[in-house]
């Protein structure tokens, strides 16, 4: 990839910046699009790329530039030793009503390293959708990625999950034709978050439905309406419809990926069967598996500190080990 193509608005060697580049979709033509990203942490360590859900972007942890919370601050102990980089997602800030693929990701990724003079990438770790993007651009690139971490990611959507994102959608859509689209994305917000989280958590966590007035609430509805005006008042119609689009377009062949690659499968995950996982990591040629034993299903890599910690203070002291 020629870094011809990019014209720089604002880079900082280590800091943030957005790149205007002109990004080879793989559904439709080219296009210029401005990416943003992080770049962080000590010149002379191991470069990791980093990436988390479709809600995430290029603010992993605090760095010196920037020092409020990341998404993973959590994770600033294992992550915090490493050099850093990361993106908002393609898609992310609305602007871009088409079809992104998560190949598309990990292009601009790869664009956005020739961009910066990053050569290669001691590892890539994702989890969920950007476990996705990390197992592309594996397989686009094996040379610039040393090794994959992929937490609460298989090699394709499920169907069953494909069908309640679609509804999702359709909620999004409802909300534009009503005029209303934020209230389309809280609902389909909601909708999401039933399935980030686990039977069992909502069981110990929440009431009986009980009849208030003419009208009978679930426990959670309350939890559920905070989450989805939250997540409606940061995401816009466009950007919540091509993302959740871009997870049902995830399909790769596991034996594309060749670089070392441990999957780890949250044991409860209600979007993504650990038996996916556990398959995916058998058919990729350097593939391990782990199980993660927790009761946050999809949302563990957030929630399950200790043990998201454990899993990857495990895979970065066997990267340090590695020579080939
Ligand atoms: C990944 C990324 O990649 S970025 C993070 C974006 N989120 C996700 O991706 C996954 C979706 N999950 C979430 O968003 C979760 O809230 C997490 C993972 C960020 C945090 O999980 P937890 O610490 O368990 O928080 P929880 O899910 O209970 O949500 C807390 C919020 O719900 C509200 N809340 C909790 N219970 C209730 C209730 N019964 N009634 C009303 N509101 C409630 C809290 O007030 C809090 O609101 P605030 O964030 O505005 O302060
Ligand atoms: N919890 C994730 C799920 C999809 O990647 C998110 O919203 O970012």
């Amino acid at each position: 990839m020629s870094a011809a193509s990019l014209r720089i608005i604002r880079e900082e060697p280590q800091g943030f910046g957005d790149c205007r580049i002109i990004l080879p979709f793989v559904h439709g033509p080219p296009a210029p699009v401005a990416v943003r990203f992080e770049l962080a942490g000590d010149e002379q360590a191991p470069l990791l790329i980093l990436a988390g859900g479709i809600s995430a972007d290029a603010h992993v942890i605090a760095s010196d530039t920037l020092p409020h919370p990341g998404w993973w601050e959590a994770q600033a102990g294992p992550l915090g030793r490493f050099r850093r980089l990361a993106i908002d997602w393609v898609g992310a800030d609305g602007s871009l009503d088409r079809p992104i693929h998560p190949a598309d990701q990990a292009r601009a990724l790869l664009l956005m390293m020739d961009n910066l003079g990053l050569d290669r990438a001691a590892a890539f770790i994702g989890a969920s959708y950007g476990a996705m993007v990390g197992m592309h651009l594996a397989a686009l690139a094996p040379e610039r990625c040393g090794a994959l971490l992929a937490i609460s990611a298989a090699h394709r959507s499920h169907p069953f999950v494909s069908a309640q994102r679609a509804l999702q959608r359709q909620a999004v859509e409802l909300g534009e034709r009503l005029g209303d689209p934020r209230a389309g994305v809280a609902l389909a917000r909601k909708i999401a978050m039933t399935a980030y989280r686990t039977p069992v958590e909502f069981a110990d966590r929440f009431d009986e439905p009980r009849l208030s007035g003419e009208r009978v609430t679930c426990g959670a509805e309350p939890y559920l309406d905070a989450q989805g005006t939250r997540h409606s008042g940061r995401v816009s119609a466009a950007a919540y419809r091509r993302l959740s689009e871009s997870i049902d377009l995830h399909a790769i062949e596991p034996e594309r990926i060749t670089v070392p690659a441990l999957f780890a499968a949250a044991l409860d995950d209600c979007l993504i069967p650990h038996a996916d996982i556990a398959e995916l990591a058998e058919r990729a040629p350097r593939g391990r598996f782990a199980a993660l034993p927790t009761r946050f299903g999809h949302d563990s890599f957030l929630k399950e500190q200790a043990l998201i910690a454990a899993l990857l203070s495990d895979f970065l002291t066997t990267l340090e080990h590695r020579h080939d």
